[in-house]
């Protein structure tokens, strides 16, 4: 990749170069609003950070103030039901992309309640389920497991955004209920739902979401204190899935674009994961039609061209 002949690229200014270009666009994109504790962030923040399997930390803009990780929450989801169960896993959800939007319920009837992949959100809410019952605080582990990575202790969730989840869920609720019906989800689904909205509801930076995921580019390995976050194997999975399913219905231009596997989230977050350099989190709320940042897929855009990242 050219990456590794650019040594000399000084990358802190371009990240800044990047925000700075971001922020003179004309405004385009409107912030998520169907959950109304969503629309109180302010629409005009822009953070960008880097951080390399080498344990190094670069990054611009609004990148140290917290945002709801909403479906980046997803990915971590993932890596935990993976762990804690197997690949028994992948006979209730499988790994294809939906070709719909990620809140899309017409496909799960079709197809037996059996999600298409982990991130979309019928998916995500069938791994709540995994995590409901194997372990006996979800929340707890889910939390815990987060601060284990971010390596902090300041990571919460914030109340407003998990009580304005709860209120206005009814779509992911009629989903978790068509798995049930199908007995795909096993558990009680009112605790799968409330697993499911406390992991969308938890703060993060965008600092703390590019290093707490460099284990994803590093073969399950958690740089710096090498300490093994999941298999060799997993690792390689979670990205193929990130690669066809983790912008949504916009995965097949992010890939054509951009070329690196990554996820999106309401809240106007964008994890790219580069294997073998680094992971570039990308944050502003202005949100296009598939759900996914404007201004984070352009700099996510820029990046990715100018140091070669692409994986293709
Ligand atoms: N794409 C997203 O970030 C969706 C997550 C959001 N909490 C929802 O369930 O709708």
């Amino acid at each position: 990749m050219d990456w590794t002949v650019k040594q000399g690229f000084e990358i802190e200014p371009f990240l800044q170069q990047l925000v700075g270009e971001a922020r003179a666009l004309p405004v385009s994109g409107k912030v998520a609003d169907y959950i109304p504790a969503l629309a109180q962030v302010n629409p005009d923040k822009v953070g960008l950070a880097l951080a390399t399997v080498e344990g190094k930390l670069y990054s611009a803009g609004d990148s140290t103030t917290e945002f709801s990780i909403q479906s980046l929450s997803k990915i971590l989801g993932l890596v935990m039901a993976m762990n804690r169960i197997g690949d028994s896993l992948w006979q209730r959800v499988h790994m294809e992309p939906s070709g719909l939007p990620f809140n899309s319920i017409v496909q799960l009837e079709y197809e037996h309640g059996i999600p298409r992949n982990p991130f979309i959100n019928a998916g995500a809410i069938l791994i709540a389920d995994v995590l409901a019952s194997h372990y006996s605080a979800s929340r707890q582990a889910f939390i815990s497991f987060i601060r284990k990575l971010a390596g902090s202790d300041q990571i919460f969730v914030d109340e407003d955004v998990l009580q304005s989840e709860k209120q206005h869920g009814s779509r992911n609720a009629a989903m978790a209920y068509l798995m049930k019906s199908f007995g795909n989800v096993e558990g009680d689904v009112d605790r799968v739902l409330d697993h499911y909205f406390y992991q969308c509801s938890v703060n993060m930076t965008c600092e703390q979401l590019a290093s707490s995921l460099t284990f994803l580019a590093n073969r399950g390995l958690q740089p710096v204190t090498q300490r093994v976050i999941c298999s060799r194997r997993d690792a390689h999975r979670v990205n193929a899935i990130l690669s066809t399913s983790g912008m949504y219905d916009q995965s097949g231009e992010f890939a054509f674009t951009v070329g690196l596997p990554a996820k999106s989230g309401v809240g106007g977050g964008i994890v790219a994961i580069v294997p073998g350099y680094g992971v570039i989190c990308a944050w502003s709320p202005r949100l296009n039609h598939f759900g996914n940042s404007c201004l984070g897929m352009h700099m996510i855009t820029g990046l990715a061209e100018q140091l070669g990242l692409s994986v293709y």
